[in-house]
């Protein structure tokens, strides 16, 4: 079964609504220039309502070793990193928190996701997402899908999953055309910016699961 990671979560409704629609990660942003960015206290008081079956992921932009063990201290359990983390970076990350360490990668050409598959060496899964807009703010989270027919004829590492602009109504498609591992979503189930719908999050997870 194609595994949800709700990303960018920074509420009990929605953190409980995630949980409810069978999601396997929940995402808690800690990039303060991010809508749905997350001080650390919250962020524990939200992680406190998670039950152990469920992956408790940090999103991550660059952050040093301090920021790495503070998120960890808060109850994060996985460390998906989103800024320009190169693999020696990665695997130190891994070796010193034995924690799963996730690689984030903007795709907007094939290039890039032959480049995302090498930089992803050391970690546990790599995570494909849309290239940021030059103009944009964030690295990830701005729902922008990439062309999936970038995806033809590449080899992804087990466990791959696929994140940017998805929604109710596209990742049917997505499913049916990539089979990823799991799916991300973060902008496709919110009313706007950093604001969650309960509604959203349990459509999202009937278009994946009851297919
Ligand atoms: O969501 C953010 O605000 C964010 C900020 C900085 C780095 C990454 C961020 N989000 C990463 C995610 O995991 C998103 O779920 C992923 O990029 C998909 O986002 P969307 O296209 O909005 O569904």
């Amino acid at each position: 079964m194609t595994r949800i990671k709700f990303c960018g979560l920074s509420t009990p409704d929605s953190v409980d609504a995630a949980i409810g629609a069978g999601a396997a990660y929940l995402g808690f942003v800690f990039f303060p220039p991010s809508p749905r960015h997350l001080t650390l206290d919250r962020a524990a008081g939200l992680i406190a309502r998670v039950p152990p079956a469920t992956a408790r992921v940090a999103v991550l932009v660059d952050a040093d070793d301090e920021t790495i063990d503070a998120v960890l201290a808060a109850g994060i359990d996985t460390l998906q990193l989103h800024g320009r983390e190169t693999p020696d970076r990665i695997a130190a990350v891994r070796a010193r928190t034995g924690r799963p360490v996730w690689r984030a990668a903007g795709v907007a050409t094939r290039a890039d996701i032959t480049a995302a598959i090498a930089a992803a060496g050391p970690a546990d899964r790599l995570l494909l997402d849309a290239k940021a807009p030059r103009e944009a703010t964030l690295p990830g989270g701005n729902g922008q899908a990439f062309d999936w027919r970038l995806l033809d004829g590449m080899h992804l590492p087990p466990g791959w999953g696929l994140s940017g602009g998805l929604d109710a109504g596209n990742v049917g498609d997505a499913l049916a055309l990539l089979r990823p591992a799991f799916v991300d979503v973060s902008s496709g189930i919110e009313d706007q910016p950093g604001v969650k719908s309960v509604s959203k999050i349990r459509a999202f997870a009937a278009a994946v699961h009851g297919r």
